[in-house]
């Protein structure tokens, strides 16, 4: 993951999706666990689902379609200019697991993400 982002990441969280009427809500993932502007990587394994954003000043919306296997970056800002989303949808989805990959302030001495020294080629 560190090779394929370029940053360094020091804890895992998962979500699972079981139908289509699992979400998550509007949020930001910017408390202070996880430093300060942090890059965020996150893979989609199973259904297909819909991850939207919205700018927190402007009210523009992005909509990504994260099929199994995606990996969305989250750059540094994102978390704190946009807000996200899984909506729920009514097609008939199976099961989506998805893990974000985030920093922690306890293992990165001066609360900064940095970026990885490993190449970006696998
Ligand atoms: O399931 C996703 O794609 C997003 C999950 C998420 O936003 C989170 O765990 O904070
Ligand atoms: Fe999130």
């Amino acid at each position: 993951m560190q090779a394929l982002s370029g940053y360094n990441f020091n804890f895992v969280v998962g979500n699972r999706y079981r139908t289509g009427k699992d979400s998550i809500g509007w949020h930001c993932d910017n408390f202070p666990q996880i430093g300060k502007r942090p890059a965020i990587a996150s893979l989609s394994l199973g259904s297909d689902r819909k991850f939207k954003l919205r700018h927190k000043d402007s009210g523009e919306t992005v909509d990504y379609h994260l099929e199994s296997g995606s990996l969305l970056i989250m750059l540094p800002g994102c978390q704190e200019d946009w807000v996200h989303a899984v909506p729920k949808t009514a097609r008939p989805v199976g099961e989506r697991i998805n893990w974000t990959f985030r920093p922690h302030v306890d293992a990165i001495a001066n609360g900064e993400q940095k970026p990885d020294d490993l190449p970006h080629s696998l």
